[in-house]
């Protein structure tokens, strides 16, 4: 593999193809008031349906802020987001969000928890079931259906957070840090585990991580952003074919490459934060 980065062109046409367009997405939070706080600036970017794209950044820089804006939780302050095509104004069940600390209502059964978003959505109960034991199975915990989240393992409950989401067959998964919490063991089963179930449910991923392994294990695309406020700063393609081996020259040389990427900004990161604490 040639390690390279690639310019967006952000005149490029938005295309009902592509999953996301962000075309000149900027964030500001509070904007007009005193509070005022730039979180993202400039983002231009596409995420092509089916693709696997990774948000890499120092921490601040706005990554969970833009899965925000494309979740429709928050607008942007300037630019525009498309789904399909289509500018997102407010939250869609095609859009899922999943985070690192996963919120299952403990009071539920597994499959109650996977089956609450079809609830919602006025599902009726046996389609409701039949759903949940589906996507339970897409993540090998068919069997669980029936137990209480606090029977399960950390790693257990975020594959039923997964499942939920997948219950509603998003066309795009959100994810922020999602294995943060993970021993490493878990988290490289967790990461197999989800290429898998990304490949056989054809959504597209972006996928928020700190971690550089992690993100050349499961990257087609790894999006490097600036420090705060966060511009695009990289987007490399990764090309080698899965599953791939972290020890191999190909994953090596982007490994460096992307920390060489990152260190600058992660230093200007940990400056400002210096200076803001020093001034209270
Ligand atoms: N709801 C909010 N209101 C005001 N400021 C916010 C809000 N959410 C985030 N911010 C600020 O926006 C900036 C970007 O935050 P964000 O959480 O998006 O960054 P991040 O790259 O995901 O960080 P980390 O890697 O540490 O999770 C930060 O300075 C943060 O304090």
């Amino acid at each position: 593999m040639e390690a390279c980065s690639v310019v967006f062109d952000p005149h490029r046409p938005v295309s009902s193809a592509d999953a996301v367009a962000c075309r000149g997405v900027g964030k500001i939070w509070a904007a007009g008031t005193e509070r005022a706080h730039e979180a993202l600036a400039g983002i231009d970017l596409d995420v092509a349906a089916g693709e696997f794209v990774v948000l890499l950044g120092p921490s601040g820089c706005g990554k969970s802020t833009l899965l925000y804006l494309i979740a429709g939780l928050e607008a942007p302050t300037s630019g525009e987001i498309c789904f399909f095509g289509d500018p997102v104004e407010r939250p869609s069940p095609d859009r899922s969000l999943i985070f690192q600390e996963t919120s299952l209502f403990p009071w539920l059964s597994v499959g109650q928890n996977v089956a609450f978003g079809l609830s919602i959505r006025g599902d009726p109960p046996e389609a409701r079931r039949a759903a949940a034991r589906e996507a339970l199975a897409r993540v090998g915990l068919a069997a669980a259906i029936d137990k209480r989240p606090d029977e399960l393992s950390g790693g257990m409950r975020q594959r039923v957070a997964v499942a939920r989401a997948l219950a509603m067959r998003p066309k795009l998964l959100l994810m922020d840090e999602p294995f943060a919490a993970l021993d490493v063991q878990t988290r490289a089963k967790m990461q197999d585990f989800l290429l898998d179930v990304s490949q056989a449910s054809g959504a597209s991923v972006l996928f928020v991580t700190h971690s550089i392994d992690e993100a050349v294990a499961l990257a087609d695309r790894v999006v490097v952003f600036t420090a705060r406020p966060g511009r695009i700063k990289e987007i490399v393609p990764v090309p080698m074919p899965r599953p791939r081996d972290p020890f191999a020259p190909d994953c090596v040389k982007l490994r460096r490459l992307l920390t060489e990427a990152l260190r600058s900004e992660v230093d200007r990161a940990f400056a400002e934060q210096e200076a803001l604490a020093a001034t209270g």
